[in-house]
C-alpha cells in the first residue's frame, strides 16, 4: 500500500489575512502524514503592482507577466510570502523548507506560447516538469516542502506559473509513489450552485457536470482554472481531490468529506 501524502494549496485571500493564515497554518502543522504546501499570492502581487503604478492584466485567471511584473511576483511569491510562511511553520515545529521551481531544479517550465496573446514570462508545466525523486527524498527526510508559484527554464529565466497548476502537477507526479490527496483550500465552502449561498455546496463534480455548470454561467473567475486543474489531477491518477474552505482543513482530514469532491 502506498503511503499517504497531502498536497495542499492556498491562495491570495487567505495569505492576505494574517489571522486566517495563522489559523490555517496551525491546522496544517498538525497534520501527521507526509505533506506539501503550495501557495499563490496573486492578490498581494496586484496590490504591490498598483502601488508601483505597474498595470496588471489577467486573461482566464492567468497574469500577463512582463519584466516589471516578473520582478514583482518573484519578490512577492518566492521572497516575502514563501519565507513568511516557512518562518510561521517553523514556529509551530513543522520542518518547513521553502522552494521556487528553480531551487534544486524542482520544477522546470516552458515559456507559454500562445497564438494570440503574449503572456510574457509565464511558464507552462506538466507532470514531467517535476523532480519527483528529489521531492520524495525531501519527504523521506521528514521535511515539509513549501512551494511558491515561481518556476524556471534551466536557461537562467524565472517564470510565473499559476499556483493551482503547480499543486496539480506535483500531485500527478507524486501519485506514482504516494497515495495523494490534493486539497484546494479557498474562501468558499466548496463549489457553490449559487456563489452567494454558502449552503449550496455541490458535493461531487465530474468533467460532465463541470461543462454543464460552466454553460449555465454558474462558475466565474478564479474557480475556473481551479476546477480545470483539479480535473486534470483526477484524470492523471491523483487518488482524491477536494475543494474546501480554508477553515475546514482539520475537520476535512479528521472527519472526511468537507466541500466538493472532484471525480472522474
Ligand atoms: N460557483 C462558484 N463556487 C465557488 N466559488 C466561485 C464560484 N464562482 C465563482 N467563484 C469565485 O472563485 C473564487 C476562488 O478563486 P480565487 O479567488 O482565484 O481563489 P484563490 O486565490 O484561493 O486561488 C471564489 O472566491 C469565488 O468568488
Ligand atoms: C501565471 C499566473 O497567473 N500566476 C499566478 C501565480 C499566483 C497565484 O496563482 O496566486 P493565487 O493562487 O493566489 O491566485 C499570478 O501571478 O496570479
Amino acid at each position: 500500500m502506498k503511503e499517504k501524502l497531502y498536497i495542499i494549496k492556498i491562495g491570495g485571500a487567505l495569505i492576505d489575512d494574517e489571522e486566517l493564515l495563522e489559523q490555517f497554518l496551525e491546522q496544517f502543522a498538525e497534520i501527521q502524514e507526509k505533506k506539501i504546501l503550495v501557495h499563490g499570492g496573486g492578490k498581494l502581487a496586484t496590490t504591490l503592482a498598483d502601488k508601483l503604478g505597474i498595470e496588471q492584466k489577467l486573461v482566464n485567471g492567468r497574469r500577463i507577466t512582463d519584466k516589471d511584473t516578473l520582478d514583482i511576483v518573484a519578490m512577492v511569491y518566492a521572497g516575502g510570502i514563501n519565507k513568511n510562511i516557512v518562518a510561521k511553520l517553523q514556529q509551530k515545529k513543522c520542518k518547513a523548507v521553502g522552494f521556487s521551481g528553480a531551487d534544486a531544479n524542482l520544477i522546470k517550465a516552458k515559456k507559454r506560447e500562445h497564438a494570440e496573446i503574449d503572456f510574457g514570462f509565464v511558464g507552462d508545466i506538466t507532470e514531467k516538469s517535476v523532480n519527483r525523486k528529489l521531492i520524495s527524498k525531501l519527504l523521506k527526510l521528514e521535511l515539509v516542502p513549501v512551494f511558491s508559484a515561481i518556476t524556471h527554464d534551466k536557461k537562467g529565466h524565472l517564470f510565473n506559473t499559476n499556483a493551482d497548476t503547480i499543486a496539480s502537477v506535483i500531485a500527478q507526479a507524486l501519485s506514482v509513489k504516494y497515495d495523494v490527496e490534493l486539497l484546494y483550500c479557498f474562501d468558499k465552502e466548496g463549489v457553490l450552485e449559487d456563489v452567494n449561498n454558502p449552503e449550496s455546496v455541490i458535493k461531487n463534480i465530474s468533467e460532465e457536470e463541470f461543462s454543464i455548470l460552466k454553460e449555465d454561467g454558474k462558475l466565474h473567475k478564479g474557480i475556473l482554472p481551479k476546477l480545470e486543474n483539479a480535473l486534470g489531477a483526477v484524470k492523471n491518477n491523483v487518488n482524491k481531490v477536494f475543494l474546501i474552505k480554508e477553515t475546514q482543513l482539520k475537520n476535512h482530514i479528521e472527519n472526511h468529506h468537507a466541500g466538493t469532491e472532484i471525480c472522474l
